[in-house]
């Protein structure tokens, strides 16, 4: 498979590209960005981090606002930036943002129009994941996934769901209970069709009740997130975190917002927290 560079900029001594390549899981093209740190670009093996974006988002948005380049300069990391959905003239769309272009899910979806391209679960967790081991010095064993509201919908039930693939997960103001949300029941009911049986394989929360997770998580959510009580309810997560006895970190931060002045004051734990785990 080949990997065109769009652009390479130079950053904390590493580079920060961005690359296109066609993808067999979506039928198109599709864009990612990656961050090398120093000891990548001398061909050392690195502990990997996926961020996976929310609603909107393209990869243009963690990695222009996010501030990972120093973090993962500092720690030795590659974090790879995936696009949150397949996009172009073909494909099918909504008016709407929170469906279509910029809103895949991280699902395979199973319905009309949305089945031809929308394969975000098999684009992340299988092809992308295969891709940058195969074609950067990503190390065997030592790749974790993060994420943002719906990416945080993402990096849970793809580790989850792919623990042989994704060792660490973290997530800030995630997508918790899309059985129980708004945004989830809409994008469900479209990508995944009307029967309910067939979302809880995507829910986090039935997820780690049935799947579990044999590691720690760390969530982050600030208390002036306008999604807080209507989409996100970290404490249904909690809950099922409890019962199922995996250990979950929820940190509630006072007076932060959805954005990514939230996303980046807390960055820098969750990489110190990824790079220990998948170091460790
Ligand atoms: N503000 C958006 C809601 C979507 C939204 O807040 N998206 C979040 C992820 S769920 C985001 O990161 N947006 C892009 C950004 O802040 O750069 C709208 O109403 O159109």
């Amino acid at each position: 498979m080949t990997l065109d560079t769009i652009s390479s900029a130079r950053a904390f001594g590493g580079e920060q590209r961005v690359y296109r390549h066609a993808s067999a899981a979506t039928g198109t093209d599709m864009e990612f960005a990656a961050f090398l740190p120093a000891e990548a670009l001398r061909g050392e093996a690195c502990p990997t981090l996926f961020y996976l974006s929310g609603l909107t988002c393209t990869w243009e948005n963690a990695t222009t606002k996010a501030g990972y380049q120093r973090l993962a300069a500092e720690y030795g990391l590659i974090l790879i930036a995936p696009d949150t959905s397949p996009r172009g003239e073909g494909v099918a769309n909504d008016a709407a943002y929170d469906l279509g272009q910029g809103a895949g899910f991280y699902v395979d979806a199973t319905e009309a129009p949305w089945a031809p391209h929308f394969a975000m679960e098999s684009y992340v967790a299988r092809e992308l994941f295969d891709l940058v081991s195969a074609e950067l010095p990503v190390w065997e064993g030592a790749v974790g996934v993060t994420g943002h509201s719906m990416g945080g919908h993402g990096a849970l039930t793809l580790a989850m769901k792919h623990p042989d693939r994704f060792r660490s997960v973290s997530a800030f103001a995630p997508i918790v209970n899309p059985l129980d949300c708004p945004w989830g029941e809409k994008a469900f009911t479209a990508y995944l069709g009307a029967d309910r049986a067939t979302w809880a394989a995507h829910d986090a929360c039935h997820l780690v009740e049935q799947a579990g997770w044999s590691g720690d998580i760390l969530i982050d959510q600030g208390t002036a997130d306008g999604f807080l009580d209507e989409q996100l309810k970290p404490w249904n997560f909690e809950r099922a975190c409890r019962k199922a006895g995996v250990d979950l970190t929820l940190r509630m931060q006072g007076g932060y917002d959805h954005s990514y002045y939230f996303i980046s004051t807390f960055l820098a734990d969750h990489v110190a927290w990824h790079a220990a785990r998948l170091t460790g």
